[in-house]
């Protein structure tokens, strides 16, 4: 059934090049900028829906780079959508799916754009159509990531002084590991009970190395060890995890509810960071945290370091889970250069205040956003 006044009439994916404040540098990537990628839905009503589907240094994070996502949106995912009802977004994200293989986070920006748009149509909040807000702002957690010690202490000291973070994940799995815990002890003596410190190792490590790493970052004071090992080795994750030392969380592990189930079923997690890119869109990310929830597994809110989109949509989501007792690292847009909110988003108090208007709640400076585009 198509209601012309809500048809889809246009889809336009933009990649956006920001440069980094300063080098963010990951096991698996150093990135210097990040390439955003948007989704913008055009509907005969005059609705506009915005989604974002960025991912981390091309394909060395995930195997959806900004390019084909956009070859991918354009070629395939346009032709099924265009014309169809914008008003009903699961019928149209079952069309696609039915139709489909994997592209998860070409997915979730396009899912993200119809949501908006409808939140924006029946004039409420997106977090209302995932069943409303349990909180109206987020704890936010900041990545130390310059690469060098005395840096990240600094940085650490200064987002400690402007109350904008009090919880620090530092990016470790580079160098060996009794370095990297020297590292890390080194943070978390400089910085002592005014903070969290949680380390992420993006899969660096065999599982000879995470059990050593476990030790020493346990002895170092971490407080979470996120993706030590391989995404596909949950039999090394449920080993570490009861070794007992650090609370230990799944991330590349987690590739949506059935990985979700798995990880549960298993106990090879005692946390989920829920990422909507990672989770194929806002559906599948309520779907992972309704499993986390049903198995006891804590929940943590993730990102892909997205730009203001994807950031308010993931907040827009996290702040309806019943539970977030690890918070979020909602920071994105503070890694950047480039402001394209008209009214940018509120970071204060160790935390993100969610916007109340309708939709995703933001309006973007279009001016700065043709700016930005990459010109092909
Ligand atoms: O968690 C990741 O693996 C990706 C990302 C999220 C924060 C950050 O600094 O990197
Ligand atoms: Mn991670």
């Amino acid at each position: 059934m198509t209601y012309p006044e809500s048809r889809i009439e246009r889809v336009e994916v933009l990649i956006l090049d920001v440069p980094t404040i300063r080098p963010h540098q990951l096991s698996v990537a150093t990135m210097r900028q990040q390439n955003m990628v948007l989704v913008r839905i055009r509907c005969g009503d005059g609705i506009v829906g915005w989604g974002e589907a960025s991912t981390i240094g091309g394909l060395a994070y995930g195997e959806e780079s900004p390019e084909s996502m956009r070859a991918n949106i354009e070629t395939y995912m346009v032709p099924i959508l265009a014309g169809a009802d914008a008003a009903n977004p699961a019928a149209r994200m079952n069309d696609l799916r039915s139709r489909l293989q994997g592209n998860r986070f070409a997915l979730c920006a396009l899912e993200t754009a119809l949501f908006d748009a409808q939140a924006r149509r029946l004039g409420v909040p997106l977090s209302a159509l995932f069943g409303g807000r349990v909180r109206d702002s987020l704890p936010i957690a900041w990545t130390l990531a310059s690469g060098d010690t005395a840096r990240d202490i600094d940085e650490a000291e200064r987002m400690l002084d402007l109350r904008r973070h009090n919880v620090f994940k530092l990016k470790i799995g580079k160098r060996p590991v009794r370095a990297d815990a020297a590292h890390v002890a080194a943070i978390k003596r400089a910085l002592g009970d005014r903070a969290s410190v949680r380390v992420d190792v993006n899969q660096a490590w065999s599982e000879t190395d995470a059990v050593l790493g476990m030790r020493l970052l346990h002895d170092a004071g971490a407080d979470l060890v996120e993706q030590p090992i391989a995404a596909a080795n949950h039999d090394g994750m449920r080993r570490l995890r009861a070794m007992n030392l650090v609370p230990l969380m799944a991330d590349e592990a987690l590739h949506g509810p059935l990985d979700a189930f798995r990880l549960a079923a298993g106990r090879a997690a005692d946390v989920f960071a829920v990422k909507i890119t990672q989770s194929g869109g806002l559906t599948g990310a309520q779907h992972v945290a309704a499993i986390a929830q049903a198995a006891d597994v804590a929940l943590y809110g993730g990102t892909m370091l997205e730009g203001a989109i994807g950031t308010i949509a993931s907040a827009q989501l996290f702040a309806t889970f019943p539970s977030l007792a690890w918070g979020t690292e909602l920071f994105g847009p503070l890694l950047l250069t480039e402001e394209i909110l008209a009214t940018p988003l509120e970071y204060a108090d160790f935390a993100l205040r969610l916007p109340a208007g309708p939709g995703l709640g933001i309006e973007l400076d279009d001016d700065k956003i043709a700016r930005l585009r990459r010109r092909t």
